[in-house]
């Protein structure tokens, strides 16, 4: 035989199409069976286009059961799996993001139909490529009677339950008869939907929860969705649908343009995405993937391309298919949106409110659209469960303006040498790298957070603005705006500088009038005169809110001794729980957050003396929840109210399972009616009265149950 025709593959070619089609078979297999792809799409398909070119090279190589030449895809085992009556093909993909992708298209749709140098080219639909996966929703007499998923192409899984649960989905047709009508489209999830999901999973995670996972992508979290075997967690997820395109019909006049069949679609109630348009020549087709590509970041929902299809159906008849593709179909993609690269080292950055995030350090890489050398890893657990170490290789996720993100680790590419399994506490030495207070992450929560506080210059803006809040300091004026100007202008540092202020600096600020600045002035000295409560409110210390400050500072009475009050003292402060009290303690055992307070006092900050609470007086409802409802015989509702929370007792507008006691008056209404139905003991004013005087009558100073509660008509 000549060496002409030899098509001989050398043996290195071989084994290279062998090692390929394994590999490509390892990754669906993650992906398409088990959600959890290992490897980013563009590298999947570097891999996929590698095979592609060896077996043009060397035709002998092909083999039928190449990825290159069929859907990939399994039934998963729980599932009934669905014959597709019209088997459910994927689509030629061009890669070449710039205009030669569009132009490709159009030379071979021409080329095919036999198209003479200047007639024009055939008119082209051209929509977008959503990143989801494909459903076929079957229709019968205008009704949903099943959806399957793709699967391999020729079966799918029978999806129904979960498909059922997206709003968006009509269970019936607009006037439609069609004896069968099978509708495909692409089920996906939105931008938001898909952070809101994850921010919940990493909420579970933090929380202890064994069986719950982060998802990469949306498309991966929609799978999972599609694909959960239990309906009711399926139901959980948004999930979002557009349609584009028919399977099977029985009985409907499909229309004659592919784009016509979209507004028909529409018509019969289907989602269909607004953004398409039919395009005469390669030159539209450009300027509608140039469009799309500068609109991609603020779409709520991911795509991964837009779709060129050849619009007449009957044009489209005589194109035909090649193995897996329609031959008048292409997606002509973006950038990907999802990059490996390499993990240099990580960071920890101190947000706003304390809250400190690892940060991965890339080495550069070109994701969705830009160069990205910054990820976040969200936190600790996060960096652990996917066990990103320095030296690994990453895959880094960018869509639309969320954060660019890690999700994830190739682990066939993790070299020898790696770093440890990351440990936030360990790295930082325990202390904030912005301000050297300690850190700390309570039970429950997912972040550890700065100490700081005040004192922590990450965080100056915040505290600043918190401390200038109506609730707190109350300094009108001091806004968002002003902050950003005095901090970044270096004139305010800490929270006294603000007293320091005066009109001279406040003159100099751009934008700031005379008056404005004689008012702020005028402002932050009227706030001089506050409560202690509102002081303490204003500190920014963790989990004391207005009422625990208020509380806090009746209790003591004085800043000193809330300052040196000892774990146990600060627990006799009604709702002051476990939590409360070491976040008080732990802010006033740094000497900076002493210093801030003395130095506020000497600039002027004062308020009225208050008689400490004797910790000794009766408080018999410490700890109870009492809801007033209708109108009492003697007390009004606000005596009734001072009442109890001088005995110790809080007053709550609803019922709940936390209340204690419903106190009922005349014309008591549905508080009462639920109080029955929770079970809660229902008192009238002397049963309330009743409880007040076990105290004064040196009671056990505490009332156990409410068994022989009073319980009102
Ligand atoms: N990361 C991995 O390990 C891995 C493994 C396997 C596959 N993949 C990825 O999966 C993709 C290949 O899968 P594929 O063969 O399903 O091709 P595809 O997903 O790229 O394209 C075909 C699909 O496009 C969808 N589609 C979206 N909008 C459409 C529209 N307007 N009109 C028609 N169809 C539309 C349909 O669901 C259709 O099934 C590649 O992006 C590949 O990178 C990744
Ligand atoms: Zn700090």
């Amino acid at each position: 035989m000549s060496d002409l025709f030899s098509t001989h593959a050398p043996p290195e070619a071989q084994q290279r199409a062998a090692e390929l089609r394994a590999q490509l078979q390892h990754h669906a297999h993650q992906y398409y069976v088990l959600d959890a792809p290992s490897i980013p799409d563009a590298e999947y398909d570097r891999l996929f286009q590698a095979l592609q070119a060896l077996e043009a090279q060397y035709p002998e190589l092909l083999t039928p059961d190449s990825p290159t030449q069929r859907v990939i895809g399994k039934v998963l085992e729980g599932f009934a799996s669905v014959r597709h009556a019209v088997p459910m093909l994927s689509i030629r993909t061009e890669t070449d993001t710039t205009a030669g992708g569009a132009q490709a298209f159009d030379a071979r749709v021409r080329r095919e139909l036999a198209l003479a140098e200047g007639e024009p080219s055939p008119a082209y639909a051209a929509e977008l490529k959503f990143d989801g996966l494909a459903l076929n929703l079957r229709y019968e007499h205008g009704v949903l009677v099943q959806a399957a998923t793709r699967g391999d192409g020729e079966s799918g899984e029978d999806v129904t339950q979960n498909i059922r649960t997206i709003g968006q989905i009509p269970l019936r047709l607009k006037g439609c008869e069609a004896t069968v009508l099978e509708v495909r489209g692409e089920v996906y999830m939105r931008r938001d939907d898909f952070e809101a999901l994850n921010e919940r999973q990493r909420g579970l995670i933090a929380a202890g929860a064994k069986n719950e996972k982060t998802f990469v992508n949306p498309r991966n979290a929609a799978a999972g969705a599609v694909r959960q075997l239990d309906p009711a967690i399926a139901a959980k997820r948004p999930l979002s649908f557009y349609a584009y395109g028919l399977g099977e019909v029985q009985g409907w006049a499909v229309p004659p343009t592919h784009s016509g069949l979209l507004d028909a679609l529409a018509a019969l109630g289907l989602p269909v995405c607004e953004h398409r348009t039919v395009a005469a020549s390669a030159d539209e087709l450009v300027a509608f993937h140039t469009r799309m590509g500068q609109q991609r970041d603020a779409l709520p929902f991911d795509i991964d391309g837009v779709v060129y299809k050849v619009n007449e159906r009957a044009l489209q008849e005589r194109l035909g298919f090649v193995s897996r593709e329609p031959r008048w179909a292409v997606a002509h993609k973006y950038p990907a949106q999802e990059q490996m690269t390499r993990l240099l080292d990580i960071d920890i950055q101190v947000g706003r409110t304390g809250k400190l995030t690892p940060v991965a350090k890339l080495e550069p890489v070109f994701v969705g659209g830009t160069t990205v050398s910054n990820a976040t890893l969200h936190n600790e657990d996060e960096a652990r469960r996917k066990d990103v170490r320095v030296g690994d290789t990453v895959i880094v996720r960018r869509a639309g303006d969320v954060i660019p993100e890690v999700v994830g680790v190739v682990l066939e590419k993790r070299p020898a040498e790696v770093g440890d399994a990351f440990d936030l506490y360990k790295r930082l030495s325990g202390q904030c790298p912005v301000c050297a207070s300690p850190i700390a992450r309570e039970e429950g929560e997912a972040d550890w957070r700065c100490t700081g506080g005040i004192t922590c210059p990450a965080q100056r803006k915040q505290a600043l603005l918190h401390f200038a809040g109506r609730r707190a300091m109350d300094i009108e004026g001091l806004g968002d705006k002003l902050v950003d100007q005095l901090v970044d202008a270096g004139i305010v540092r800490t929270l006294p500088d603000l007293y320091k202020l005066g009109f001279v600096h406040l003159a100099t600020l751009e934008r700031m009038g005379e008056k404005s600045a004689n008012n702020l002035v005028a402002a932050i000295e009227a706030s001089k005169q506050t409560t202690l409560g509102r002081f303490l409110f204003s500190l920014g210390i963790r989990h004391v809110g207005e009422t625990t400050a208020k509380d806090t500072a009746k209790h003591f009475g004085d800043i000193t001794r809330i300052m040196d009050a000892r774990l146990e003292e600060l627990l006799e402060v009604p709702d002051v729980g476990p939590v409360v009290a070491a976040s008080l303690r732990q802010f006033f055992d740094q000497p900076h957050h002493r210093e801030v307070v003395e130095q506020l006092v000497a600039c002027g900050v004062t308020w009225p003396a208050i008689e400490p609470q004797a910790s000794d007086a009766p408080r018999p409802l410490l700890g109870k929840t009492l809801v007033l409802t209708g109108t009492l015989p003697t007390l009004s509702r606000d005596e009734a109210k001072a009442l109890i929370e001088a005995a110790g007792g809080k007053v709550s507008g609803s019922v709940s399972k936390k209340t204690s006691y419903v106190v009922a008056g005349e014309e008591a209404g549905s508080k009462l009616d639920k109080a029955r139905e929770l079970g809660i003991a229902v008192l009238d004013e002397a049963g309330l009265q009743a409880l007040l005087a076990q105290g004064a009558a040196g009671g056990e100073g505490g009332v156990e149950g409410g068994g022989d509660a009073v319980v009102s008509g």
